[in-house]
């Protein structure tokens, strides 16, 4: 690996954010356009907060009423938050700072674990020229169906080595409890839609999930100018964000940027585009984005449910007792992904342009 990046920092994958960072230096690359960087609105968005321990406790009551936040919280943006419910806290802890850990290796290491699309990316510079996301990423499936105990340990050794076996333990228990999890939001939501309660639950019993690690350094550049991440829709279905205390996490919601303030012991649940769809448009999937912090550190740990690959995604004929013709073709979420990685950077118009990508049968 060559010894001076810097130099030869071409953008294929050569971030050296700490340089950029000492430097106080965005470059071009980082700077996004003016309709991206809209001003952030004073006020924030109202986040409803699920108790999870308090509504699966036999209170058909409280499930009901939970149901029915959920319900109108998703019609309107699509994000709520849940208490944690089961999730040993310290696992959380230890999965944050084996992440810490992780993206201080030297950046010869990390480049060495670039597996596109898995692994370690430098803000996305070896699969985009510009609008580059001001953040580093590590990422990896979770196949819950595969009963193999050390599918995560063997991509953390492959990709960063025999030292990294640990990490993957940690990461392979994570992932097993975020599993959990989704099931227990995955009743909620069909009960908020008046669909049989393990409706959603069955659909997604061999999920095929992403985790994500999210670091984002400091931006002091000159010219900030620079996003942690841009404007999207997740592609994916449903999204179960630990974010420390830090904060920069937007959502866009009547025509205006609200912050989404990190609460303890909360994870921030959004729908995405997939789960938009199997929901045929009743819930939305809410446009955010990550604002970059001038000062501090970043990192949220973000488990993105999705659909076994070739699983056909439709919404069930009867929600919310209506039956409406449907919205979407159908669709595999292996379809869908691989538009994200080869056809369409996900941004706020990805599900669209997807339905017209398929309608008019192209291939990649
Ligand atoms: C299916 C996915 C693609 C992205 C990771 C998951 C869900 C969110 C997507 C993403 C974060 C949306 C913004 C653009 C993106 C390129 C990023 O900034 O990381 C997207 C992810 C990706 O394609 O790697
Ligand atoms: O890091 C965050 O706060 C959110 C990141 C995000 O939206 C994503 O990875 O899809
Ligand atoms: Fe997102």
């Amino acid at each position: 690996m060559a010894s001076n990046l810097k130099s030869e920092n071409d953008f294929k994958g050569l971030i050296d954010f700490k340089s950029l960072h000492e430097e106080a230096k965005v470059p071009q690359e980082f700077i996004w356009s003016s309709e991206d960087l809209v001003e952030t609105s004073k006020e924030e968005l109202n986040v409803p907060v699920i108790d999870l321990e308090a509504i699966f406790n036999g209170d058909d009551a409280a499930l009901a009423a939970a149901a029915k936040i959920v319900r109108e919280t998703c019609m309107e943006h699509g994000f709520f938050q849940v208490t944690n419910h089961g999730v040993d806290q310290n696992l959380i802890d230890a999965t944050y700072q084996e992440f810490v850990s992780l993206f201080k290796l030297p950046l010869d290491r990390k480049l060495n674990a670039m597996r596109n699309p898995w692994g370690y990316s430098g803000a996305h510079a070896a699969r985009y020229s510009a609008s580059l996301p001001w953040k580093e990423t590590f990422t990896f499936q979770y196949k819950h169906y595969d009963q193999s105990e050390t599918q995560i340990v063997d991509f953390f050794t492959a990709a960063l080595g025999d030292d990294h076996q640990h990490a993957g333990w940690v990461l392979q228990k994570y992932c097993e409890a975020m599993k959990k999890l989704t099931d227990v939001i995955l009743e909620l939501l069909a009960i908020s839609l008046d669909v049989d309660r393990s409706y959603y639950k069955k659909f997604f019993e061999d999920a095929e999930t992403m985790m994500r690690c999210n670091s984002y350094p400091p931006c002091s550049g000159i010219h900030a100018g620079a996003l942690g991440t841009g404007p999207h829709c997740d592609p994916t279905s449903v999204t179960i964000l630990f974010q420390d205390q830090v904060g920069g996490l937007e959502a866009f919601v009547d025509n205006k940027w609200l912050g989404i303030r990190p609460q303890p012991n909360n994870f921030v649940i959004n729908i995405g585009d997939t789960f938009k769809a199997l929901t045929n448009g009743v819930y939305k999937s809410c446009l955010h984005r990550v604002l970059a912090n001038r000062e501090k550190d970043r990192k949220t740990l973000a488990f993105f449910l999705c659909p076994k690959g070739d699983k056909i995604v439709r919404a069930p004929e009867n929600i919310l007792g209506r039956q409406e013709p449907t919205k979407y073709p159908d669709f595999t979420w292996k379809q869908f992904f691989e538009f994200t990685q080869r056809k369409h950077r996900a941004d706020p118009n990805t599900l669209p342009d997807f339905v017209s990508w398929i309608n008019s049968n192209s291939s990649f």
